[in-house]
């Protein structure tokens, strides 16, 4: 066996840096996912009283919510996108789905009317998307007496926030190519762009899908190590149209 090359070796040592960093970010991002209400500081998003609506907004883990809530959550879910998902290349499959909802590594962002009776809710996850720390959104779901009157807006900004004072890099969502309310909202509202992931983006790919990966990146502005300093939490929500 001849000598490796230089360049040989320079590539080992850029792959196994990588791959350090790779465990350091899976480290991060398990740390994340133990904190207890990751809105603890951003107090000032817990209440959306616009354009008639008073809602009160909660952060949970899967496993501190109740089964009732995430059934609502299912429930609401499949009212909402059945059709959408029976016309998409996944079909629509109730065990699937609930199974998805129910797991111990989903977070939920839940939005209460005055009454207690929910009213939407954000399904997303603190995880590793390839070498990114990610904040994704499975799943952005309103009832309709409460859709456009800005409340979808503001919970997703919530997951920006979030996002940022977690240092996570950018928050994903899959969304139907189909589904024209939902590429209005992320695309030309929230102006998210074609994730480098999404499948129509991959030049070894020829299959037509019915889904884009869509993304933003969220621009880190104070060390990882300030990220849960609540005396910041004023400057990053003036940062935040609403
Ligand atoms: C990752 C996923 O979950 S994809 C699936 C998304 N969910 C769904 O499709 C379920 C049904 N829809 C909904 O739950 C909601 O309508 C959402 C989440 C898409 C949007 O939430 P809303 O609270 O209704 O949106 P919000 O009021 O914040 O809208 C802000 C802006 O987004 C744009 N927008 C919102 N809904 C639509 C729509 N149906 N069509 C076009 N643009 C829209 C508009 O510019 C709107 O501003 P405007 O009302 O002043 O014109």
């Amino acid at each position: 066996m001849g000598r490796k090359s230089a360049k040989g070796k320079e590539k080992a040592k850029a792959r196994k840096e990588e791959n350090k960093q790779l465990k350091i970010s899976m480290a991060e991002v398990d740390e994340v996912n133990k904190i207890e209400d990751p809105m603890a500081p951003l107090a000032a998003f817990k209440k959306f009283e616009r354009n008639g609506l008073s809602i009160t907004l909660e952060c949970k883990k899967r496993p501190t919510c109740k089964d009732e809530d995430v059934e609502w959550a299912f429930q609401l879910t499949k009212q909402n996108m059945k059709t959408l998902y029976e016309k998409s290349e996944w079909g629509w499959k109730d065990t699937e789905k609930r199974e998805e909802m129910f797991e111990d590594a989903a977070w939920y962002l839940f939005a209460r009317a005055q009454d207690g009776h929910l009213v939407g809710f954000v399904h997303f996850r603190f995880d590793m998307d390839f070498d990114d720390k990610v904040v994704y959104c499975y799943e952005i779901q309103l009832a309709k007496e409460v859709r456009r009157k800005g409340l979808g807006k503001f919970m997703m900004q919530i997951l920006e926030l979030l996002a940022h004072k977690t240092g996570m890099g950018k928050v994903m969502s899959t969304v139907f190519t189909h589904n024209d309310d939902a590429q209005g909202f992320f695309i030309k509202t929230l102006r998210y762009g074609i994730d480098e992931t999404s499948p129509e983006d991959n030049i070894y790919e020829d299959q037509e899908h019915t889904y884009q990966i869509l993304s933003k990146i969220i621009v880190q502005r104070q060390p990882l190590g300030k990220a849960q300093d609540t005396q910041n939490t004023g400057a990053q929500a003036a940062t935040v149209k609403t």
